[in-house]
Protein backbone atom coordinates (compact mmCIF):
# COMPACT_ATOMS: atom_id res chain seq x y z
CA UNK A 1 0.00 0.00 0.00
CA UNK A 2 2.59 2.30 -1.23
CA UNK A 3 1.21 5.32 -1.47
CA UNK A 4 4.15 7.37 -3.38
CA UNK A 5 7.93 7.25 -2.69
CA UNK A 6 9.84 10.54 -3.87
CA UNK A 7 13.81 10.73 -4.22
CA UNK A 8 14.23 7.20 -3.76
CA UNK A 9 16.92 5.86 -2.49
CA UNK A 10 16.87 8.28 0.15
CA UNK A 11 20.17 8.96 2.07
CA UNK A 12 19.55 8.14 5.83
CA UNK A 13 21.35 9.15 9.01
CA UNK A 14 19.18 9.00 11.40
CA UNK A 15 15.06 8.18 11.99
CA UNK A 16 12.67 9.70 14.56
CA UNK A 17 9.78 8.45 15.46
CA UNK A 18 6.20 9.80 16.84
CA UNK A 19 4.56 7.73 19.48
CA UNK A 20 1.00 7.64 19.96
CA UNK A 21 -0.60 6.35 16.93
CA UNK A 22 2.74 5.13 15.59
CA UNK A 23 4.53 3.16 18.15
CA UNK A 24 1.69 2.38 20.53
CA UNK A 25 -1.71 2.57 20.37
CA UNK A 26 -2.72 4.58 23.49
CA UNK A 27 -6.15 5.59 23.49
CA UNK A 28 -7.52 3.02 25.60
CA UNK A 29 -5.55 4.28 28.36
CA UNK A 30 -5.86 8.26 27.77
CA UNK A 31 -9.60 7.14 27.58
CA UNK A 32 -9.64 5.59 30.75
CA UNK A 33 -8.14 8.47 32.70
CA UNK A 34 -10.22 10.60 31.08
CA UNK A 35 -13.54 8.69 31.87
CA UNK A 36 -12.18 9.53 35.25
CA UNK A 37 -11.29 12.80 34.78
CA UNK A 38 -15.13 13.44 34.07
CA UNK A 39 -16.75 11.04 36.62
CA UNK A 40 -14.81 13.21 39.03
CA UNK A 41 -16.17 16.47 37.80
CA UNK A 42 -19.99 14.96 37.78
CA UNK A 43 -19.74 15.28 33.91
CA UNK A 44 -21.20 13.43 30.98
CA UNK A 45 -18.59 10.23 29.44
CA UNK A 46 -17.08 10.15 26.13
CA UNK A 47 -15.96 7.64 23.70
CA UNK A 48 -12.77 6.18 23.12
CA UNK A 49 -13.70 7.18 19.30
CA UNK A 50 -13.89 10.56 20.64
CA UNK A 51 -10.47 10.76 22.31
CA UNK A 52 -8.77 8.84 18.98
CA UNK A 53 -9.88 12.20 16.95
CA UNK A 54 -8.44 14.77 20.06
CA UNK A 55 -5.10 12.92 20.25
CA UNK A 56 -2.30 14.56 18.85
CA UNK A 57 -1.79 17.98 20.05
CA UNK A 58 -0.76 17.13 23.65
CA UNK A 59 -2.41 16.71 26.87
CA UNK A 60 -3.92 20.31 27.12
CA UNK A 61 -5.74 20.27 24.07
CA UNK A 62 -6.95 16.69 24.60
CA UNK A 63 -8.44 18.37 28.10
CA UNK A 64 -9.98 21.15 26.53
CA UNK A 65 -11.86 19.21 23.96
CA UNK A 66 -13.59 16.06 26.30
CA UNK A 67 -14.33 18.53 29.05
CA UNK A 68 -15.52 21.45 26.36
CA UNK A 69 -13.79 24.18 29.17
CA UNK A 70 -11.86 26.19 26.54
CA UNK A 71 -13.84 29.56 27.97
CA UNK A 72 -13.73 28.10 31.68
CA UNK A 73 -9.95 28.84 32.95
CA UNK A 74 -10.81 27.42 36.50
CA UNK A 75 -12.31 24.35 35.07
CA UNK A 76 -9.65 23.80 32.05
CA UNK A 77 -7.05 24.00 35.14
CA UNK A 78 -8.92 21.52 37.53
CA UNK A 79 -9.62 19.31 35.43
CA UNK A 80 -5.86 19.33 33.51
CA UNK A 81 -4.95 18.33 37.24
CA UNK A 82 -7.23 15.85 37.44
CA UNK A 83 -6.46 14.15 34.16
CA UNK A 84 -2.31 15.05 34.56
CA UNK A 85 -3.29 12.46 37.89
CA UNK A 86 -5.76 9.93 36.34
CA UNK A 87 -3.08 9.75 33.40
CA UNK A 88 -0.21 8.58 35.73
CA UNK A 89 -2.32 5.83 37.15
CA UNK A 90 -3.67 4.28 33.16
CA UNK A 91 -0.19 5.38 31.09
CA UNK A 92 1.21 2.22 29.98
CA UNK A 93 -1.61 -0.31 31.05
CA UNK A 94 -3.07 -0.99 28.02
CA UNK A 95 -1.17 0.90 25.93
CA UNK A 96 0.30 -2.07 22.87
CA UNK A 97 3.08 -1.30 20.14
CA UNK A 98 1.00 -1.88 17.06
CA UNK A 99 1.97 -5.04 14.97
CA UNK A 100 5.37 -4.76 12.96
CA UNK A 101 6.26 -2.10 15.32
CA UNK A 102 9.06 -4.66 17.53
CA UNK A 103 10.67 -6.49 14.44
CA UNK A 104 10.44 -2.89 12.42
CA UNK A 105 12.60 -1.05 15.48
CA UNK A 106 15.03 -4.41 15.52
CA UNK A 107 15.40 -4.10 11.92
CA UNK A 108 16.17 -0.35 12.03
CA UNK A 109 18.61 -1.07 15.26
CA UNK A 110 20.27 -4.09 13.49
CA UNK A 111 20.40 -0.93 10.10
CA UNK A 112 22.16 0.99 12.92
CA UNK A 113 24.84 -1.55 13.77
CA UNK A 114 25.47 -1.45 10.52
CA UNK A 115 25.50 2.25 8.86
CA UNK A 116 25.67 4.31 11.89
CA UNK A 117 21.89 5.15 11.94
CA UNK A 118 20.87 6.35 15.19
CA UNK A 119 17.13 6.64 16.69
CA UNK A 120 14.86 9.28 18.65
CA UNK A 121 11.18 9.47 19.49
CA UNK A 122 9.16 12.85 19.10
CA UNK A 123 6.20 13.37 20.44
CA UNK A 124 3.27 15.76 21.75
CA UNK A 125 2.91 14.08 25.12
CA UNK A 126 4.08 15.44 27.86
CA UNK A 127 7.56 14.48 29.13
CA UNK A 128 6.24 13.21 32.40
CA UNK A 129 4.45 10.74 30.66
CA UNK A 130 6.70 9.62 27.44
CA UNK A 131 9.42 8.17 29.91
CA UNK A 132 7.49 6.21 31.88
CA UNK A 133 5.61 4.99 28.86
CA UNK A 134 8.81 4.20 26.79
CA UNK A 135 10.08 2.18 29.83
CA UNK A 136 6.75 0.05 30.70
CA UNK A 137 6.18 -1.03 27.07
CA UNK A 138 9.85 -2.48 26.69
CA UNK A 139 10.78 0.17 23.64
CA UNK A 140 13.02 3.04 25.35
CA UNK A 141 16.25 0.52 24.59
CA UNK A 142 15.76 1.79 20.66
CA UNK A 143 16.15 5.69 21.07
CA UNK A 144 18.73 7.66 22.08
CA UNK A 145 16.36 9.97 23.68
CA UNK A 146 12.87 11.40 23.50
CA UNK A 147 11.76 14.93 22.76
CA UNK A 148 8.38 15.63 24.18
CA UNK A 149 5.65 18.13 23.75
CA UNK A 150 7.14 20.11 26.37
CA UNK A 151 10.16 19.64 26.31
CA UNK A 152 11.18 22.86 24.09
CA UNK A 153 9.37 26.15 23.48
CA UNK A 154 7.51 24.63 20.33
CA UNK A 155 6.06 21.13 19.55
CA UNK A 156 5.04 19.94 16.23
CA UNK A 157 3.72 20.85 13.77
CA UNK A 158 6.74 23.32 14.34
CA UNK A 159 9.74 22.26 13.24
CA UNK A 160 11.52 23.16 16.34
CA UNK A 161 11.74 19.25 18.02
CA UNK A 162 12.53 17.79 14.66
CA UNK A 163 15.74 20.11 13.79
CA UNK A 164 16.78 19.88 17.77
CA UNK A 165 16.06 16.37 17.59
CA UNK A 166 18.63 15.99 14.16
CA UNK A 167 21.37 18.07 15.78
CA UNK A 168 21.61 16.21 18.28
CA UNK A 169 21.96 12.77 16.46
CA UNK A 170 24.17 14.01 14.94
CA UNK A 171 22.36 13.95 11.84
CA UNK A 172 20.55 16.99 9.65
CA UNK A 173 17.18 17.32 8.46
CA UNK A 174 17.81 16.17 4.83
CA UNK A 175 19.32 13.15 6.48
CA UNK A 176 16.40 12.13 8.82
CA UNK A 177 13.88 10.12 8.35
CA UNK A 178 10.76 11.37 10.36
CA UNK A 179 8.01 8.60 10.79
CA UNK A 180 4.37 9.21 12.14
CA UNK A 181 0.31 9.40 12.00
CA UNK A 182 -0.66 12.52 11.36
CA UNK A 183 -1.03 16.00 9.91
CA UNK A 184 1.43 17.05 12.40
CA UNK A 185 4.15 14.98 11.68
CA UNK A 186 4.18 15.88 7.98
CA UNK A 187 3.76 20.00 9.12
CA UNK A 188 7.17 19.54 11.18
CA UNK A 189 8.88 17.20 9.08
CA UNK A 190 8.37 19.74 5.69
CA UNK A 191 8.61 22.39 8.00
CA UNK A 192 12.40 21.07 9.12
CA UNK A 193 13.34 19.64 5.13
CA UNK A 194 12.74 16.03 6.50
CA UNK A 195 11.46 13.07 4.04
CA UNK A 196 8.29 11.47 6.20
CA UNK A 197 6.37 8.50 6.17
CA UNK A 198 3.16 8.10 7.69
CA UNK A 199 1.26 4.94 8.71
CA UNK A 200 -2.00 4.73 7.75
CA UNK A 201 -3.06 2.90 11.02
CA UNK A 202 -2.95 5.79 13.64
CA UNK A 203 -5.00 8.68 14.63
CA UNK A 204 -4.91 12.08 12.90
CA UNK A 205 -7.49 13.50 13.86
CA UNK A 206 -9.75 11.55 12.27
CA UNK A 207 -8.04 12.35 8.77
CA UNK A 208 -7.47 10.40 6.13
CA UNK A 209 -3.70 10.30 5.78
CA UNK A 210 -3.62 9.73 1.65
CA UNK A 211 -4.37 13.19 1.61
CA UNK A 212 -1.49 14.46 3.37
CA UNK A 213 1.95 15.39 2.15
CA UNK A 214 4.59 12.74 2.44
CA UNK A 215 7.07 10.22 0.62
CA UNK A 216 5.37 6.98 0.82
CA UNK A 217 2.45 5.70 3.12
CA UNK A 218 3.78 2.52 4.61
CA UNK A 219 1.63 -0.23 6.05
CA UNK A 220 3.96 -0.88 9.49
CA UNK A 221 7.34 0.04 10.75
CA UNK A 222 8.62 -3.44 9.27
CA UNK A 223 7.79 -2.25 5.86
CA UNK A 224 9.33 1.04 6.45
CA UNK A 225 12.24 -0.88 7.41
CA UNK A 226 12.25 -2.72 4.10
CA UNK A 227 11.92 0.32 1.84
CA UNK A 228 14.97 1.67 3.96
CA UNK A 229 16.78 -1.49 3.65
CA UNK A 230 16.58 -2.33 0.01
CA UNK A 231 17.78 1.19 -1.42
O1 LIG B 1 -1.13 14.30 21.64
C1 LIG B 1 -0.34 13.64 22.30
O2 LIG B 1 -0.35 13.62 23.56
C2 LIG B 1 0.75 12.80 21.66
O3 LIG B 1 0.71 12.70 20.29
P1 LIG B 1 1.93 12.15 19.39
O4 LIG B 1 2.73 11.13 20.17
O5 LIG B 1 1.21 11.54 18.24
O6 LIG B 1 2.75 13.35 19.02
MG1 LIG C 1 0.91 10.45 16.59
Amino acid sequence: MIKKILNFPISIRSVTFDLDGTLLDTVPDLHAAARATLTELGLPECGEDDIRRWVGRGILHLVSCFVACKDDDALYERATQIFRRHYAYFNGRAAKPYPGVLSGLERFHALGKKTGLRMAVITNKSATFTEPLLLSSGLAPYFEFAVSGDSLTEKKPHPLPLLHACERLGSSPAFNLHIGDSRHDVGCARAAGCPVFLLPYGYNEGGDVRKLDCDAIVESLDHAADLIAAQ
